[in-house]
């Protein structure tokens, strides 16, 4: 596959005196696994905020499937289809499992979920539809069988999961997660690995932040590298293993 996805060009952001993010530059294409490392301080969290309409770039710009994206807000980006997760979990911990994934479908319905509050014709039809995908979403995350439980009993490496299922309900091309393995244990984070990779064979594709380097080398086409807000390599797992500028920023930075 070769369709252009998402291309990031020399994107920079500044706060005050910091360059978080220095004109850096790299694609996504259709059914591509991207991570984003870096040690603590890199810019990935920045760089990732840009390109989900959280933060504006300061330089430079952003393309999905071809449209200049920069600056547009993230239900915008959603309605194009590119949805993200966080670092920390943000179901509704009082709703039930399929109610956090709806939530996600009415990201990117015109109705919207205030609408769908009034019931009015048109929306019960979507609540319908929003419940059906949701549901098949489940499915496929191994979850449907917890669709009615309340999401907060969940555990944690499950409730992963539903945010995945939501991040998925609404078919984004693109969906960009914020380190999907932070506080899984190996478990959780091997079924995590097995459900991203059969999204992909399904047509998704996928950006990421991770530490979890295990992980990283074990799903990702490509990897960008960033130190001190630049990209320092870019490559399949193999070459970013034994990439001398890698390695540097790595050791360096544990070696002190
Ligand atoms: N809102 C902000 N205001 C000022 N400085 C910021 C802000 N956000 C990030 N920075 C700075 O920008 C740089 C990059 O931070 P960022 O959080 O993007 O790195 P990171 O690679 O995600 O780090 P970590 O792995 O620790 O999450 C750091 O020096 C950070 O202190």
């Amino acid at each position: 596959m070769s369709a252009m996805l998402l291309e990031v060009e020399q994107l920079s952001k500044s706060f005050g005196g910091i360059q978080a993010v220095q004109n850096v530059s790299f694609y996504v294409k259709k059914e591509d696994i991207v991570a984003v490392i870096g040690p603590n301080g890199a810019g990935k969290t920045t760089l990732f905020n840009m390109i989900s309409g959280i933060v504006p770039p300061t330089s430079g710009f952003v393309r999905f499937q071809g449209a200049i994206v920069s600056g547009k807000q993230p239900h915008e980006l959603a309605m194009l289809g590119m949805t993200r997760t966080f670092q920390n979990l943000q179901l509704f911990a009082d709703m039930t499992v399929l109610e956090n994934v709806m939530v996600g479908f009415h990201s990117r319905l015109k109705s919207g979920i205030v609408s769908a509050g009034f019931r009015l014709p048109r929306t019960v039809k979507e609540e319908k539809q929003a419940q059906e995908q949701a549901f098949f979403c489940l499915e496929q995350v191994g979850l449907a069988h917890l669709a009615w439980e309340r999401a907060g009993t969940l555990p944690y490496g499950m409730q992963r999961l539903v945010e995945i299922a939501r991040a998925a309900v609404s078919r984004p091309s693109l969906i960009l997660l914020d380190e999907p393995m932070a506080g899984l244990n190996p478990q959780e984070s091997k079924q995590l690995v097995d459900v991203l990779l059969m999204m992909r064979e399904q047509g998704f594709s996928f950006l990421f932040v991770e530490h979890d380097m295990e992980t990283v080398m074990a799903i990702a086409d490509r990897i960008v590298v960033l130190d001190y807000g630049k990209k320092i390599a870019e490559g399949a797992p193999e070459e970013i293993a034994r990439h001398p500028d890698v390695i540097k920023a790595y050791l360096g930075e544990e070696a002190v």
